[in-house]
């Protein structure tokens, strides 16, 4: 009996470049209008390259949990191949022995809840610096620019917990640093020919100038990331409560295949693995509070009520302190709310099928794209009332969290791939959240009546314009009550 294949749907696509011209500036808005019109698994032909949109919580839990192992491969794309010194970091290397003893190791050295406790100094220091450096703009009524303070905020941590200092101490300065980090994730991002176009692209590219782009970008990491490991190899540190990211993975030895003992990873291998950490954890958690800092003035009753939760828990302590947000309900659903409106990773990270496998009934050929919309899965009206509204409420009574197991919010990804670093961004969020509504209050600047939510899409989506509001500080509002 013949076995009949059983495609999804796809919309109709030209010669060579398939539906490449259909995925548009914000590739998660024009999928989710292509999943209204043919279906929540779809097959698009990415110039050569067969891609599976999925875009429902149920397909969404076929691949990422029933069908997660068949799915759990990675495609090798131009960009995060050379970023990542030939896959020998975790988030893109191909599905095999090494990832698996990476992330292993990386699980319990580096992502470990003792280890997020480990950090949690340097992560309250990072609050009290911003915190004073926004007071001193709230004495003098001026607007900041919020966009740019949380970039620095993330990073400064990350740098810090990495390795020992802010990226002050790198040579480079803030601007410097965000400009190398956003490029990178342009160019993670990035639909780059080679990808789609084997054989050609990479003439394409070459013209197009992606090619030299990425070799800058990677020299310039490179000569980063050299810098920092010679600085520790001349200063080793002996306790163990002293240590840094680079510290650790410097004496990191993994299992390695045909070998019995474990062996030391080479520098290529830390550069590859910070390279997943600034680009995985410090643009991810500066737009997540950037977003809830945004909806939160644009929906002042909301501010309000979690100003008011903060407030009266906190009392007139000057800061809040992790340990305290467990007692913050409401933030918390502030922050999930945030998170299914905007996840920073819209379409996760692509996916790989190591075989044929079948999704909702539909046939997935081997080595097929996948991306899942969790974007448009957080605005589906069949799993969301109002789902364009922002009602951190609607967590109240639900299960529902963002740790994998509940598809309809997945801004982490779920299954084996899915985000290592969920506990520390977490972290990183909600604190520096609940300080900035501790402290202050915040207005639009003068002349300014609505906050513009444009997006620019790349491997994580922004704000299009930088997020610019006036800070009172709470000491200065209740003296003038
Ligand atoms: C708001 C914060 C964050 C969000 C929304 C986020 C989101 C994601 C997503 C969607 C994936 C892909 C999941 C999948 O394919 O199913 C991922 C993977 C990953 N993330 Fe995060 N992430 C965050 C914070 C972090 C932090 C703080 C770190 C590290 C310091 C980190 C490191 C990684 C790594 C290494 C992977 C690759 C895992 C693998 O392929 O085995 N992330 N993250």
């Amino acid at each position: 009996e013949k076995h009949v294949i059983h495609l999804p749907p796809s919309p109709p696509n030209m010669p060579v470049i398939g539906n490449l011209h259909q995925i548009g500036a914000v590739p998660h808005r024009s999928l989710w209008r292509l999943s209204k019109k043919y279906g929540p698994v779809i097959m698009l032909k990415l110039g050569k390259v067969p891609t599976v949109i999925i875009s429902s919580a149920e397909a969404a839990k076929e691949v990422l949990k029933v069908h997660d192992l068949e799915c759990c491969g990675r495609p090798s794309l131009a960009g995060p191949g050379k970023l990542s010194y030939n896959y020998l970091d975790m988030a893109f290397a191909p599905y095999g022995d090494y990832w698996r003893a990476i992330r292993k190791v990386c699980a319990i050295e580096l992502f470990s809840a003792k280890r997020v406790q480990s950090f949690r100094s340097t992560r309250e220091e990072e609050v009290t610096s911003m915190i004073d450096s926004i007071s001193k703009s709230s004495l003098a009524a001026t607007p900041i620019d919020l966009s740019k303070m949380l970039f620095n905020h993330s990073a400064s941590i990350t740098c810090r917990a990495s390795f020992g200092k802010g990226f002050q101490g790198s040579e480079m300065d803030g601007a410097e640093f965000q400009d190398l980090i956003h490029e990178a994730f342009a160019m993670l991002g990035s639909f780059s020919a080679v990808d789609f176009f084997p054989y050609v692209g990479w003439i394409v590219d070459r013209l197009t100038g992606l090619h030299d782009r990425l070799e800058k970008i990677f020299y310039k990491f490179d000569i980063f990331y050299q810098k920092v490991i010679d600085d520790h190899l001349k200063v080793r540190r002996r306790e163990k409560q002293m240590e840094d990211i680079i510290d650790i993975l410097l004496n990191l030895k993994i299992d390695q295949a045909g070998s019995d003992d474990a062996v030391p990873i080479t520098h290529n291998h830390i550069k590859a693995i910070l390279m997943n950490i600034f680009l995985g954890g410090v643009d991810t958690t500066a737009l997540s509070v950037e977003w809830a800092m945004a909806e939160l003035v644009r929906n002042p009753r909301v501010m309000a009520k979690a100003q008011q939760e903060i407030r009266s828990r906190i009392g007139d302590k000057q800061k809040v302190d992790e340990e305290d947000i467990e007692q913050l309900n409401y933030l918390k659903m502030v922050v999930k709310e945030t998170l299914r409106l905007h996840p920073p990773a819209t379409l996760l990270l692509p996916r790989e099928t190591l075989s044929a496998v079948k999704i909702n009934g539909y046939d997935i050929p081997e080595k097929s794209r996948i991306q899942i919309n969790v974007w448009a899965i957080g605005r589906d009206p069949d799993l969301w009332e109002s789902p364009e509204e922002f009602m951190p409420e609607r967590f109240e009574d639900s299960p529902i969290d963002f740790k994998g197991r509940h598809f309809e919010l997945l801004p982490f990804g779920a299954g084996r791939r899915g985000c290592p670093g969920l506990a520390l961004g977490v972290t990183m969020i909600e604190s520096t959240l609940a300080n900035l509504l501790h402290c202050f209050d915040w207005k639009y600047p003068p002349g300014v009546e609505d906050i513009d939510m444009d997006e620019v899409a790349g491997l994580s989506v922004h704000k299009k314009t930088a997020l610019v509001l006036v800070p009172t500080s709470r000491d200065a509002c209740s003296k003038g009550e």
